[in-house]
């Protein structure tokens, strides 16, 4: 930005060059304590003791709803708008909200992104690929239903639809019901005359929605099947695949194979072909990235797509700003521009991030604003820690929790390094397998992960700001209004897989926070925005006048 004034005025109060621990522990908010809260049962010291030092050092903020700028109260947080917040410390509309008023008012279908992909429309098939539910969280099936009309209406033809099946940010088995309710939607398309059918699907976590390059073979999974139309499971009907798939045991809709809908020849009914146009109806992008490179670039080696058709394909967002990746979407980003971690470098403060796989663009493309690579490579660090490959992270609930807080501690001890950045993914990726004994152990190798940072701080008289993105592991039920445990048909608890709504605790302390530092007691509503400020004042600096404000104070003691 032209006339941004990047230099940071002086914090009267608090001293440069601490060394600062910023902690994100993923998926861990606050909650009663009771059997279902994972985070209670495990064994957690550290964080246990943190909360002693409540209210001048530990509180909780808000991490779901507009305090991140979702569409509602009823919206729980997840990582892209926690991350987001926490790195940019301003609250942004998110994408979920940007294509909510996109397509209430009409403005998709004038942007450049539909445009281009109608004129696909005379003579090549619209295709649409994502995630099917409501979670809220990649996508919204409401959402994908407007597309729908839309694009009939405006001349769509011939419809296919690639569904993802879910069960991570809504319930496991609700699979069925949204794909009950598209089969619905879709015939009443076809009573219309607009040829439109679901073609192929699989689980999320199985086929096509892998993030930051973990496992391109979930990806070639879903290429197979919405490409080339080949799968190893075949069916007349999608409402019966996932019902079929499902009888398996081992088989939640996270992980259903990949299927394709043939015809009465047994002919995939809606492989992707020259002349078609594509869709990828997620807004978020870290799990649409890889498809999109696969569906854009013509130079590409990660599998062997044996076909690479000439369509027109758009993303509904753009997934990668820096990437300008892809390169036709339907709804402009959120533009999440000055973020805590530019100012910082344009400040002289040096910074270590770190994380595995499956958490490491949380703490640098979302935390700066969903843009890759460094602002200043001379100042910055990044760390990749390999998550591991073909499990569910239930079978290895420890994750990569010592290695990255083994990383941040030698990264601590070095002292070359300001601030020193890491999301420790336990609680957030176990808690999404629901399976409620191993998300207690994951909870306590995140606590164990802490403990090693903080005592690494201690080492070098520095500060930790220990907070989370969004809770997950603290509430493993579904609950009825009364609050007790619901009920399924089968008479069984209805085991909770997704993110929550509850708010997450921030604790600061460590020998070289200054002694008159303490958390306000004001600002009741504050949130994830709130955290950027408060680091960067730690930082010795004062925040942007316009970063949603610091949480802390300095009073004459
Ligand atoms: O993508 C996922 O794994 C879930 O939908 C959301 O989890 P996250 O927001 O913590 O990544
Ligand atoms: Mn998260
Ligand atoms: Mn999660």
């Amino acid at each position: 930005m032209e006339n941004t004034q990047w230099k940071l005025k002086q914090h009267g109060r608090i001293p440069r060059n601490n060394t600062i621990a910023l902690v994100v522990l993923d998926g861990w908010g606050e909650n009663k304590p009771d059997q279902y809260n994972c985070i209670h049962v495990a064994e957690t010291p550290t964080m246990d003791k943190l909360k002693e030092g409540a209210p001048e050092k530990w509180r909780l903020i808000k991490a779901h709803g507009t305090a991140v700028g979702l569409p509602s109260e009823d919206d729980m947080g997840n990582s892209e708008v926690g991350h987001n917040a926490l790195g940019a410390g301003r609250i942004f509309a998110q994408g979920a909200k940007l294509v909510d008023i996109a397509l209430a008012s009409g403005k998709i279908y004038d942007g450049e992104g539909f445009k281009y992909i109608k004129e696909s429309f005379e003579t090549g098939t619209l295709h649409l690929i994502g995630l099917l539910s409501d979670g809220g969280v990649h996508s919204r099936l409401d959402q994908l239903q407007l597309l729908l009309k839309g694009a009939s209406e405006r001349g769509a033809k011939r419809i296919r639809v690639h569904i993802l099946t879910d069960g991570r940010d809504v319930l496991d088995g609700s699979s069925v019901g949204f794909v009950e309710t598209l089969e619905k939607d879709l015939s009443d398309l076809r009573a219309k005359g607009i040829d439109a059918q679901i073609a192929s699907g699989g689980g999320r976590m199985y086929v096509t929605m892998d993030r930051y390059e973990n496992d391109w073979n979930v990806v070639k999974r879903g290429w197979d099947a919405q490409v080339l139309g080949e799968a190893p499971h075949k069916f007349r009907n999608a409402v019966e695949a996932v019902k079929k798939l499902r009888e398996d045991p081992k088989i939640s809709d996270q992980y259903i194979p990949p299927f394709v809908i043939v015809d009465e020849n047994d002919k995939a009914v809606g492989p992707i072909v020259d002349g078609d146009a594509v869709v990828t109806f997620n807004f978020r992008a870290d799990r649409m990235v890889m498809l999109a490179k696969a569906l854009e670039y013509e130079d590409f080696d990660k599998f062997d797509r044996v076909r690479f058709p000439k369509i027109r394909y758009a993303g509904m967002l753009e997934y990668d700003g820096e990437l300008k990746l892809p390169s036709h979407y339907l709804v402009s980003p959120p533009e999440i521009d000055r973020t805590s971690g530019e100012y910082l470098v344009h400040n002289g403060v040096r910074t270590f991030a770190c994380s595995e796989t499956v958490k490491f663009g949380h703490v640098t493309f979302f935390w700066n604003g969903n843009r890759s690579g460094y602002f200043n490579q001379e100042l910055e660090e990044y760390v990749e820690i390999p998550s591991d490959v073909g499990i569910t992270f239930n079978v290895q609930p420890k994750m990569k929790a010592i290695e990255i807080a083994e990383r941040a501690k030698k990264a601590i001890l070095s002292r070359k390094f300001h601030q020193i950045r890491v999301n420790i993914p336990n609680s957030d990726m176990v808690g999404h397998t629901g399976d409620i004994e191993a998300t207690v152990v994951a909870c306590k190798a995140a606590d164990e992960a802490v403990k090693m940072i903080i005592d690494a701080i201690e080492q070098v008289g520095g500060i930790y700001v220990i907070t989370a993105d969004h809770g997950n592991a603290e509430e493993m039920v579904k609950r009825n209004k009364s609050g007790e445990p619901a009920l399924g048909k089968d008479g069984k608890i209805q085991v909770l897989t997704s993110h929550t709504l509850q708010p997450v605790p921030i604790a600061i302390g460590g020998p070289g926070l200054p002694n008159d530092v303490r958390l306000r007691s004001d600002l009741p509503g504050a949130g994830l925005a709130n955290v950027a400020a408060t680091v960067i004042n730690l930082h010795g600096y004062e925040a942007p006048a316009d970063y949603e404000p610091s949480l802390i104070e300095v009073y004459d003691a």
